[in-house]
């Protein structure tokens, strides 16, 4: 397991435009945090900086014990979902899901046991042989998820998963996230997940805690019961109101 550490990152684009802005975010390993706040406050900036897709202007990125500020990302062993599910179409779910094992050159029966093993916690047993455009749009995003963590990925990053799905099977995709954090804890085989979201009552739902987040700084940082009862700001007040009328 690994946690992660941002210590005063900031990034600014070439266009002279700084997205982050000195941040300092310590995400405890094993832990659930979601990333919450309008469209445009860095969610994804830095969900780029921790996996190296993005190189910090200033500032430092810590996994675990590595500072990883100048680390390549395939070294970081950090796996991210995104909206988009990423699977090859020419695949069959099966296939998609052993394909970055293969790469590794892990043998033929691990990776069997291993698509296995999370395929079964996903529910997405009976799919396998499937190519993803004969599957569900909920499958295809388990299937991806099902690729990030098969992998034995310390740290998985999310991108707004679900965004693409419409608001029920949301919930249950959500859910399922959820569940298999917590038995991958109850396992020995705890993963940090950082969750990116613009979602609510999902971020309330999901989250050991949420950092809310405005033009690049943290707003408040805090457990879900915590930002209920003591929100700091009209933002996270509406963050709270909001959630709990559909809880
Ligand atoms: N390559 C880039 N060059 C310049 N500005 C960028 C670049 N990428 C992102 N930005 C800007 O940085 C800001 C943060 O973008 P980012 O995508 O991190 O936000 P976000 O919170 O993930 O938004 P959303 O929820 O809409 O995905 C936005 O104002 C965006 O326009």
């Amino acid at each position: 397991m690994a946690g992660v550490s941002l210590i005063k990152t900031e990034k600014m684009y070439s266009n002279g435009f700084t997205a982050v802005k000195g941040l300092d975010l310590e995400i405890d390993q094993g832990e659930f945090m979601v990333l919450i706040g309008p469209s445009g406050c860095g969610k994804t900036t830095i969900l780029r900086m921790i996996s190296g897709l993005e190189e910090p202007t200033r500032g430092e990125i810590w996994i675990g014990k590595r500072r990883v500020n100048k680390l390549a990302p395939k070294k970081r062993e950090i796996s991210l979902v995104s909206q988009n599910h990423e699977l090859y179409p020419h695949m069959t779910i099966y296939e998609n899901i052993a394909f970055p094992l293969k790469m590794k050159g892990i043998s033929k029966d691990e990776i069997e046991g291993r698509v296995k093993e999370f395929s079964e916690k996903l529910g997405i047993e009976g799919i396998l042989s499937e190519k993803p455009k004969g599957v569900t749009g909920e499958e295809r995003q388990l299937a991806a998820i099902g690729k990030a963590l098969v992998t034995g990925a310390k740290v998985v990053l999310f991108d707004d998963p679900l965004s693409n799905l419409d608001v029920r099977v949301r919930g249950r995709v959500g859910t399922r996230i959820k569940v298999l954090h917590q038995e991958l804890k109850e396992s020995g085989q705890g993963v940090t997940m950082i969750y990116a979201t613009q979602e609510r009552f999902e971020a309330m739902k999901m989250g050991d805690r949420i950092c809310f987040l405005d033009q690049g700084n943290i707003v408040q940082l805090d457990t879900p019961s915590n930002l209920y009862n003591y929100p700091l700001s009209g933002s996270t007040e509406d963050l709270v109101n909001f959630s709990t009328e559909r809880l």
